[in-house]
């Protein structure tokens, strides 16, 4: 999948992937008024609407950008529909070639992981079958139980030929109040990137490893180290955007050949209709919106790559 996901790239000239996070505030009133007409305000209401306005973007995005991200709490938070709709909008996603990056962040001890990782990328055996159940291409893994974490998720990688990115150093704000600490007068950050090449460097596809690394845009200097620390390690990069990360600030968590990275925008892309800078596409066309906001992150990334 990693090969896949490269060559995605390299063909659509598109280091970015869109990360579908539906929240309600965000979802256009004539699909809540339609949803709600037929299921009530229900979860299944909620659910309906989300399936429309995801729908509707990825069939404005799919010819430009190379894969999607779901993150699952987006869905999980109206339960068993929510579930339903992450699982249908994966399936939609990979109907049109789409690769799925699964935000679930999961990680246990050995057991757990094991069926984290059969839930999301491998198959559960039911009976004398094999079934697949949400069954994206990569999922984000928390590396914080250790190596018992990660081995399941690397063997099923192995088994369905699928991916991980492991978180290494956060987006968020507070990501330094353990991320950075110190230890051996090393911050912990750089410790887990030299895991993740570590476990990486048995799970090769072509050019790039099939395990990644989570690197957000916020923290440029720390990304630039990472990149040297895990060469082949393909870097998901969120925090453009919406969290203040700038195409400047991306460079260096590309390797020299333009590729090693893929930089995520969320509600920069599927909210994009709310700002004013889009704002002459109307609510009703939020989705036209969107494709082009996607169209600007696109140049905006490679302009600052080829500068
Ligand atoms: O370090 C991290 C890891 C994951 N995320 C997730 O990415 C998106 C970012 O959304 P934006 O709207 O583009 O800010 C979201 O799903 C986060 O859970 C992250 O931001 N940082």
């Amino acid at each position: 999948m990693i090969n896949k996901l490269v060559d995605k790239i390299k063909k659509q000239n598109a280091p970015v992937v869109v990360g579908l996070d539906p929240m309600m505030k965000f979802i256009p009133e004539h699909l809540k008024k339609a949803a709600f007409a037929e299921y009530g305000e229900t979860l299944e209401g909620a659910a309906e609407a989300i399936w429309q306005f995801n729908k509707a973007i990825v069939d404005n995005i799919y010819d430009i950008v190379p894969a999607v991200k779901p993150q699952v709490a987006m869905y999980e938070q109206f339960g068993i529909e929510g579930m339903k709709v992450f699982q249908k909008t994966v399936d939609y996603c990979k109907s049109k070639d789409m690769v799925v990056i699964g935000d679930v962040k999961r990680g246990d001890i050995g057991s757990t992981s094991e069926a984290y990782a059969v839930a999301h990328l491998g198959k559960v055996q039911v009976g004398s079958k094999k079934l697949s159940a949400f069954n994206e291409d990569f999922a984000t893994v928390n590396p914080y139980l250790g190596s018992d974490g990660i081995n399941p998720f690397v063997k099923v990688c192995k088994e369905e030929k699928k991916g991980i990115f492991i978180l290494v150093k956060t987006s968020n704000p507070s990501s330094g109040e353990f991320q950075d600490r110190l230890i051996d007068g090393r911050p912990l950050y750089e410790l887990v990137g030299e895991k993740v090449a570590e476990w990486g460097s048995e799970c090769m596809g072509d050019d790039y490893s099939y395990v990644g690394a989570v690197v957000g845009a916020t923290y440029p200097e720390m990304g630039k180290t990472l990149r040297k620390i895990m060469p082949k390690a393909y870097i998901l990069v969120p925090g453009y955007g919406a969290q203040g990360g700038k195409a400047e600030d991306l460079v260096h968590f590309f390797n020299e050949d333009g590729l090693g990275a893929i930089v995520n925008s969320s509600r920069g892309i599927i909210a994009a209709y709310t700002k004013e800078q889009y704002a002459k596409f109307g609510e009703e066309h939020f989705a036209e919106a969107s494709r082009q906001a996607a169209l600007d992150m696109i140049a905006d990334i490679n302009g600052a790559l080829h500068k």
